[in-house]
């Protein structure tokens, strides 16, 4: 078998982030959120990103995944510079790359847990049939196989954080970004998140990004990235 993460390290990083700047207006003029940012991340690797509240983190994440614009600076994600594709462009990018995970979930709520895991595969033209024996068998790698035809509302928030995980990992993104994805759940439900997501981050070699206040969690990752009022200190 390849080594499928050396083999995309070798052709270029991940995620190349150079001289990224994030300004906003507010009520006295001009507000810099992020200050000329510059991080790469190999394909494959782990990366926590803490900091206080307010630094700027999830701000940081928007703007990979092209769900923010940056005001300077470039982004490149597997090679492409998303802030040169149009929205429509991007969209189309993000679909075929990126997974995300939130901390809220954020399950359509009028769609069971099979529905929500089938439609990011439906949207990328897959029939119905392929995609309902996709969505099981990621649901089922989450251990929810019980579970395909409950709504969100009746499954608890760990389990609806696996559903989200199960909907981000189905299409088999290269790149996953979550912003504080135990956020909202207890201790040991969350460290069973987290394992799952390393688990699924090691099966399919794909790159991981976290935003997290945890740092045992953030020690469980590769490398940490800390931010400080909108700057980024790397760690040794
Ligand atoms: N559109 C905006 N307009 C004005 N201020 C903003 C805007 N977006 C973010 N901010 C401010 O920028 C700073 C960084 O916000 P961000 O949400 O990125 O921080 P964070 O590190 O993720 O915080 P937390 O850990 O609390 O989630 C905050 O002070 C926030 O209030």
């Amino acid at each position: 078998m390849t080594n499928m993460n050396l083999d995309r390290a070798a052709l270029r990083p991940a995620i190349a982030v150079s001289q990224l700047s994030k300004r906003v207006a507010d009520a006295t003029g001009e507000l810099t959120i992020l200050h000329e940012v510059d991080f790469a991340v190999q394909a494959g690797e782990t990366l926590a990103i803490v900091g206080a509240s307010g630094s700027g983190k999830s701000t940081l994440l928007g703007i990979l995944a092209g769900l923010d614009t940056p005001s300077d600076g470039t982004v490149a994600l597997e090679g492409v510079d998303i802030f040169k594709l149009d929205e429509d462009g991007r969209a189309v990018f993000r679909q075929n790359n990126l997974g995300f995970v939130f901390q809220s979930f954020q399950l359509l709520a009028h769609l069971t847990a099979l529905e929500n895991v089938m439609l990011p595969l439906e949207l990328r033209g897959f029939t119905h049939a392929n995609a309902q024996a996709r969505a099981e068998a990621m649901l089922a790698r989450v251990g929810l196989s019980s579970r395909l035809g409950h709504y969100p509302k009746y499954l608890s928030g760990g389990e609806q954080q696996r559903v989200a995980l199960a909907r981000a990992f189905v299409t088999e993104p290269p790149l996953l970004l979550a912003d504080e994805p135990t956020g909202s759940l207890d201790a040991a439900t969350g460290a069973a998140v987290v394992e799952l997501m390393f688990a699924l981050n090691r099966e399919r070699g794909s790159t991981l990004v976290l935003v997290t206040h945890d740092l045992n969690i953030a020690a469980r990752c590769g490398r940490t990235l800390t931010m400080a009022a909108g700057r980024l200190r790397q760690e040794p």
